[in-house]
């Protein structure tokens, strides 16, 4: 499958100062990727760079087979920026049919579209008086004129209240089940990690790791965690078979590499304990484990 955005050793600098360097990657149609850094790790930057907003120094990028900032790339690409800004004297549906207008799309639509954000009750309010969840809103609603078919959001949910942030999510998931790719980056990690399909860890201008969740977890191989219930009254029996298990909160939690996994599971069977829940290491883990090896 073609992919809809591929970058290749992609290097920028400013100044003499390496912002990115060496990057590559792609983002396939349908795909929700997350690009996470530290503050000045360079995600910025290289939206600016899909967005054709700067240049990079080195290496080659295409959005939907064209050129970055070209006319053929920006009418399929959408950016939402992370605190965007609208006139507070407008409605949400006159901002709408303004955007609508200046893409030469038939303002007629705007209503439609802000009923798929969620926003149609309050069309006729004056932006003004919108929260930082109805406008992040709009924004989206902006950045869904014409059918992208790719999204580049930053930090988009961030201020955002957890069920603000589950509906953003819910959005995204069916914009990509349409197969729009999503290019997103966050600081929160635990809303990625359950949200995105792909994730790309850049530290310092360098992609230190990319994969899905699942393949990072591997090659961190961090361990994980263990968390066993005793039967009542077993809470000393069980601590003396299972050497290093630390007492928390009534259970025992014990830290073992991943390939012990298995046989640690099977010696905690024949204990016949009440409960037993296996932690695997969580995003945020995985992404200290990667920013870290480099310094950060
Ligand atoms: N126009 C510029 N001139 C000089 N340095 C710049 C310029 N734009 C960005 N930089 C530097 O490039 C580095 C990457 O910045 P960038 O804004 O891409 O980081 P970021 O990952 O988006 O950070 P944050 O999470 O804080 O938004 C930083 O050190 C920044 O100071």
């Amino acid at each position: 499958m073609t992919s809809t955005l591929t970058i290749s050793h992609l290097t920028k600098r400013f100044d003499g100062f390496t912002a990115l360097n060496d990057v590559s990657f792609s983002v396939a149609p349908g795909s929700r990727v997350a690009l996470l850094g530290h503050n000045g790790a360079g995600k910025s930057t290289m939206m600016k760079i899909i967005l054709g907003l700067i240049a990079g120094d080195g290496g080659s990028i295409t959005v939907c087979n064209a050129a970055p900032g070209s006319a053929e790339a920006r009418a399929q690409v959408a950016y939402l920026p992370e605190n965007a800004a609208f006139h507070p004297a407008l409605t949400g549906e006159e901002q709408l049919r303004q955007y609508l207008r200046l893409r030469g799309e038939n303002p007629a639509q705007a209503m439609a579209l802000l009923d798929r954000v969620g926003l149609a009750h309050a069309a006729r309010r004056r932006i003004g008086t919108y929260s930082k969840g109805m406008r992040q809103r709009v924004g989206l609603a902006q950045a869904l004129i014409g059918h992208p078919r790719l999204l580049v959001l930053d930090e988009p949910t961030s201020g955002l209240d957890p069920v603000s942030r589950r509906d953003f999510y819910a959005l995204l998931d069916g914009l990509a089940a349409e197969g729009a790719a999503i290019l997103l980056s966050s600081h929160a990690l635990t809303e990625v990690e359950a949200r995105t399909d792909h994730i790309l860890i850049l530290s310092k201008g360098v992609l230190v790791a990319e994969g899905a969740l699942v393949d990072l977890r591997r090659r961190a191989a961090l361990p994980i965690v263990m968390t066993v219930v005793p039967q009542p009254g077993q809470g000393a029996d069980l601590a003396a078979a299972l050497p290093g298990a630390v007492p928390v909160g009534g259970a025992y939690q014990i830290t073992c590499p991943q390939e012990e996994k298995l046989a640690l599971l099977g010696r905690i069977a024949t204990l016949g304990v009440a409960d037993l829940e296996v932690t695997p290491p969580s995003l945020e883990d995985i992404y200290s484990h990667f920013s870290r090896r480099d310094g950060q």
